[in-house]
């Protein structure tokens, strides 16, 4: 039988198998997962084979099928080794506001570059829009026209009001989602409005493994009404740990990573080469300084950038 992994406990997983029910399954076996070690062998977004217990009421994981993307959390305190957070994710949505509080476009390009390195699609949510001036407006129509144009789709919605939530009613039809956004942007509004019930359903979960560390709560999906799944983060730190190569950073940039083989050297950085093509559209305009300043920002290790 096939199944879809909607929540992990870390020794339990609740599998929803193709007809709709859920069954609690255990592992049997050994899974690896190429090139990393990690602490968790099966996570929520993973699809996998089972068959049932003989009693029925229980199931055991016995295959793990190929994984189109995962994100991970670095292990504090066992070096080298990740936690899989989410595998198979459709997308990843940042919910930003211009305003109470504001979202930096550094907050945003790095939740971006991680969603490339990823292999995740993304998307940004502007949220709190009855609160626009027309001024704030204009500052919103410029952010978009950014973000559009190198290929990241943009929603304007207020979820307080409920303003143009049926837009991303249909983006997250039948996908599954990952949410992300720093804390007062409203997600836990946008999120309660999405899925009505899910308030019941909230509740920390911690583990503690038994050798007396306390492991981070694992990932949760959400169903959602229309079909597709919800994934909560609590921020950008889920989707930004990450370790990306200098040289590689490029790559994660659309707009730059399309010019970059126009660039005079191979391994030009894109900072101060001759010949660069990139620092040549930064200068003509037709890549945004504010993306390029997110690049170097990034290159030179200034998480702190706000
Ligand atoms: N004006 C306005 N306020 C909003 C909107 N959405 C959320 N808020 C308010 O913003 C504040 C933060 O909303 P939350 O949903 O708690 O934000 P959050 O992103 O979940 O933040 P944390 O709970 O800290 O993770 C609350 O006072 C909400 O009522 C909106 O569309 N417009
Ligand atoms: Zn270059």
């Amino acid at each position: 039988m096939q199944g879809l992994v909607i929540k992990s406990t870390g020794s339990w997983y609740q599998v929803e198998t193709e007809d709709g029910t859920v069954l609690d399954c255990r592992i049997k076996g050994i899974f690896r997962t190429k090139d990393i070690k990690t602490t968790n062998p099966i996570a929520v977004g993973d699809r996998v084979e089972i068959e049932l217990e003989p009693d029925q009421d229980t199931g055991i994981i016995n295959k793990l099928k190929e994984r189109k993307n995962y994100i991970i959390r670095k292990s504090v305190n066992l070096s080298k080794q990740a936690q899989i957070i989410a595998a198979n994710l459709d997308q990843a949505l940042l919910v930003v506001t211009l305003a109470s509080p504001r979202t930096s476009l550094g907050f945003v390009d790095r939740f971006l570059v991680t969603a490339e390195a990823y292999d995740v699609p993304a998307g940004i949510i502007f949220n709190k829009l009855d609160l626009f001036s027309d001024e704030g407006l204009e500052i919103l129509a410029e952010y978009e026209e950014i973000y559009t144009s190198i290929g990241y789709p943009c929603y304007e919605v207020s979820a307080l009001e409920g303003t143009n939530l049926e837009q991303i009613t249909d983006v997250l039809k039948d996908k599954v989602t990952l949410i992300s956004g720093h804390s007062g942007v409203g997600k836990s509004t946008l999120i309660n409005k999405l899925i009505p019930e899910i308030e019941l359903k909230t509740g920390e979960v911690s583990e503690w493994s038994d050798k007396g560390q306390h492991t981070t709560t694992f990932a949760e999906m959400h169903p959602l009404p229309q079909g597709g799944y919800l994934i909560d983060t609590p921020g950008i730190r889920e989707l930004g740990v990450i370790d990306i190569e200098k040289q590689e950073l490029g790559h994660f940039f659309p707009e730059m990573r399309q010019l970059m083989n126009q660039c005079r050297f191979n391994n030009c950085r894109h900072i101060n080469e001759p010949g660069c093509a990139v620092v040549e559209a930064v200068n003509e305009g037709s890549i945004n300084l504010s993306r390029y300043e997110s690049y170097l920002s990034i290159y030179h290790g200034n998480d702190t950038r706000s």
